[in-house]
């Protein structure tokens, strides 16, 4: 299947919450971010988006539930922010809208798994937004716990870029614009010198694990230092044959962390599609099948080639071991 209508839902919705990213990031001088219960950021921006993006799934495909990021319980008591959400949202919008029917939208959010659903990160890379550096607005369906549509905008990838994929169909970018003709994508399939092979990963070592990264790098074989950048647009460097890898370790500080799909779902289909690899560390794939949270996957790793994959595999498992080993004595 094609998925053409969720394909061009979906992405109409994801430019329309990009340009409000946008919109809010260039005209309020200073964007605030209010901090959530687990202490993360977020922004106007954020619920913004997700109301724009729920409210465009739902009006076209109203029994399919979404499991996005954000909750309108957080901002209910907050005027000041309602009135600035619905004031950029309604930039987005033909009809008159009220604070209601935003908050509304933003619990569309709200769904559980099912056969069928939709998962939504309105801003991947909170952090990176408020800082004026990369983030990403990631929407994906899965039908029977596989992703099969995955749409990725990231605003502030060289003139703003938007990557999609669909199973079995590939992986397309195109400028955020519309103005280029979509560009099937590819990852680079023969770096096999190792001197040449260069890694991804998050900037904030609150998230992953910057040391074991960079000494499993090494063991690899890798001498080319990482980049560092927020949210998944890590993949889509990956998925376009930027770079060979990117490395997400769970953090030393937080080993119990478990990921949230919407962090990964979009990014799995587009690497996967444009030649890919994703798993976790010890080499499972990503379960997108039962819960929210990816409670039996430890740490992503994602690679442009299976032998990489393979051997990087076998890396983090001696690694481990002499570290286990080294504890003991
Ligand atoms: N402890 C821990 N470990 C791993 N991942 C975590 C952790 N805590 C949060 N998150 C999620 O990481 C998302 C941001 O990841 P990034 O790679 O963009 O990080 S960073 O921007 O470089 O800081 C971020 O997504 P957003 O909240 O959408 O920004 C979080 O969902
Ligand atoms: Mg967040
Ligand atoms: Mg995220
Ligand atoms: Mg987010």
């Amino acid at each position: 299947m094609s998925y053409d209508k969720e394909k061009q839902v979906a992405t109409a919705a994801c430019l329309k919450a990009a340009k409000l990213c946008e919109k809010v990031r260039k005209t309020l001088s200073d964007v605030k971010s209010m901090l959530k219960d687990d202490k993360s950021p977020v922004t106007i921006a954020d619920y913004g988006s997700q109301a724009l993006i729920c409210h465009g799934l739902k009006e076209n495909f109203p029994d399919d539930p979404i499991i996005a990021e954000e909750n309108a319980g957080d901002i209910k008591e907050m005027s000041e922010q309602r009135r600035l959400i619905t004031h950029y949202v309604q930039q987005q919008c033909k009809d008159k809208i009220s604070d209601e029917d935003v908050l509304r939208w933003i619990d569309y959010g709200r769904g559980n798994i099912a056969h069928r659903y939709w998962t939504l990160d309105p801003i991947d890379g909170t952090k990176g937004y408020l800082r004026g550096d990369q983030y990403a607005i990631a929407l994906a369906l899965v039908i029977g716990g596989q992703i099969v549509l995955g749409i990725i905008a990231c605003p502030a990838l060289d003139e703003g870029m938007i990557f999609w994929a669909v199973r079995n169909h590939g992986a397309y970018r195109q400028d955020i614009e519309q103005q280029t003709y979509p560009v099937r994508i590819k990852t680079i399939q023969n770096d096999f010198d190792r001197s040449q092979l260069q890694y991804v990963e998050s900037i904030e070592n609150t998230l992953c694990d910057h040391e074991k990264q960079d000494k499993v790098a090494q063991l690899l074989g890798i001498s080319t230092p990482s980049i560092r950048l927020d949210s998944m647009t890590k993949y889509c460097l990956v998925a376009s044959g930027k770079v060979g890898l990117y490395l997400r370790f769970p953090s030393p500080n937080k080993v119990d962390y478990r990921e949230n799909i919407w962090d990964h779902a979009a990014g799995v289909i587009v690497v996967e599609e444009s030649g890919g690899y994703v798993t976790d560390m010890d080499g499972k794939e990503l379960n997108f099948h039962d819960n929210i949270k990816m409670l039996n996957n430890r740490g992503v790793i994602v690679s442009n080639n299976i032998t990489i994959h393979q051997q990087l595999l076998h890396v983090i498992k001696q690694y481990e071991q002499s570290k286990r080993e080294s504890s003991v004595d």
